[in-house]
């Protein structure tokens, strides 16, 4: 495989057909070359002929990182109903990288270009499928044909290409000219107001409120500390719902969350969540504790008082304690270091307030960003502590399909650098239907409505950016 910043494309090409017939098999160009910044959205609503059902968009919270993918070149997915998916998608990311990367040359200075997977798994392999999620493996990867990177303010094209043994040279050649011009937009994508009417229905909200009684009362008698249930409801509008308007409305909204979509035939999976996993950048570790909510205020002055309320509330103290206990304890034997503030901060997004507490490590030589995904989901921030136990506390009570709702999302590069979100404050939508979800972490002193009321603060992002309105 060959990576460039310069325009080195038909040499590459040329190699690449000598490397592919003579191993008779594909080799994988990928051609990085530097571009004036585009928007971002322009750039994913070009694709929509040519690749709808195969596009993705990541946002990283404030304005480090977006990238934006278009057709799919290579995919590895899984429907393996165990727990071992991250190491089946590592081993087959490994031989993909063996045997079609094999003169890696790439510019390491920038995130996130050249050859990277972007996807994402189901929340639980071992929950039995539900029709709405079917076409979502519990695993699912791709490599992008056509990948735009805005990294701090610079603009980066990736053109992704698996040369055949029988490929002819004009036909690789062709093919990078036809994908070129999709990086051919220009000014910025504006949504203007539309009004939209859709009907909601609330699912199963009796039951929830029943499990979360039954869940308070298991951990009263000491059956297990924490389990996080959450709720599904159901939107149907008047006519298709549009993508771009929501990604830009989220954007717009939601500067502290991570944006992202992943699409799948006619569903996309779409979401705004404060809540990153896991980052690997070299040997450097980030991930984070959020846990603990409480509103927004009206003004400067009330909002500063919930804070102070959620800082010193102990119920909300004991949700986000488990996960910071859960997390460092995942990770400190990757880590040689490790850096874990004692108290928590707090973290706004525009709707919510959250306990927050940031994780840094500096990994020690041979663990893996898919070691790190493995030990982490789920924290018990979205499923609960002890894991095993919650995990099967959310199968047993939970009356709903969670698909890949609280799943890990996001990206890796082909030097094990990525960074993965949980996939909170999301929605599967499909033409005019949309699902939204959002949960609770529940402790010994949960009260069934106040956490009916949190989901609703949580479901207001996803709400927001489709038209709806706000019940705060
Ligand atoms: C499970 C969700 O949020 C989690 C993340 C932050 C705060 C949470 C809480 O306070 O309950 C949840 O653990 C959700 O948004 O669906
Ligand atoms: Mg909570």
């Amino acid at each position: 495989m060959v990576t460039t910043l310069q325009d080195t494309f038909k040499q590459n090409i040329l190699n690449a057909l000598e490397q592919a017939k003579k191993k008779n098999k594909s080799v994988l160009v990928s051609h990085v070359e530097k571009i004036q910044p585009i928007d971002p959205l322009q750039f994913y609503s070009q694709g929509e002929e040519a690749f709808l059902g195969e596009r993705f968009f990541w946002k990283a919270p404030g304005h480090n990182l977006t990238i934006v993918g278009l057709g799919k070149e290579d995919k590895i997915s899984t429907d393996d109903h165990t727990n071992n998916r991250f190491h089946y998608i590592e081993n087959i990311w490994k031989q993909l990288k063996e045997s079609y990367i094999n003169n890696i040359n790439l510019d390491r200075s920038h995130q996130a270009t050249g050859p990277i997977l972007f996807g994402g798994f189901s929340f639980d392999p071992l929950k039995e499928k539900d029709q709405k999620w079917d076409t979502f493996s519990e695993a699912n990867l791709m490599l992008p044909k056509l990948m735009y990177t805005l990294e701090e303010g610079n603009g980066f094209l990736t053109i992704n290409q698996l040369v055949y043994p029988n490929d002819s040279f004009s036909h690789c050649i062709k093919h990078y000219d036809e994908l070129k011009n999709y990086a051919s937009v220009s000014g910025h994508f504006s949504c203007g107001f539309q009004e939209i009417e859709y009907r909601m229905e609330e699912k199963n909200t009796r039951e929830w409120l029943d499990a979360i009684k039954q869940a308070t009362k298991q951990i009263r008698r000491g059956e297990f500390n924490k389990v996080v249930l959450a709720r599904e409801v159901s939107l149907s509008f008047n006519k298709t719902v549009d993508i771009y308007r929501v990604l830009a409305s989220l954007i717009e909204e939601q500067t502290s969350s991570y944006i992202f979509s992943f699409e799948k035939g006619r569903q996309c999976f779409v979401g705004a969540t404060p809540e990153r996993l896991v980052k690997k950048e070299k040997d450097q570790l980030l991930s984070t504790c959020l846990a603990g909510s409480i509103k927004r205020g009206q003004t400067v002055k009330e909002d500063e008082q919930l804070g102070l309320e959620l800082l010193n509330d102990p119920k909300n103290l004991e949700e986000h304690a488990f996960v910071v206990k859960m997390i460092s304890d995942a990770v400190s034997d990757c880590c040689e270091t490790l850096d874990v503030p004692k108290e928590p901060a707090l973290l706004k997004t525009k709707n919510i307030q959250h306990l927050y507490t940031p994780v840094k490590g500096k990994m020690k030589p041979g663990f893996s960003l898919w070691d790190l995904i493995e030990k982490l989901h789920p924290t018990p921030a979205l499923g609960g502590y002890p894991k095993e136990k919650a995990i099967e506390k959310i199968r047993e009570l939970e009356p709903m399909h969670r698909g890949w709702y609280a799943g890990p999302i996001g990206w890796i590069d082909a030097n094990d650098n990525g960074e993965f979100a949980v996939a909170l404050r999301s929605g599967l939508i499909e033409d005019d239907q949309v699902s939204l979800y959002a949960g609770c972490g529940i402790v010994k002193d949960s009260v069934p409505e106040r956490e009916y009321y949190e989901t609703q603060i949580k479901l207001n992002p996803m709400l927001s950016a489709l038209g709806g309105t706000i019940h705060e």
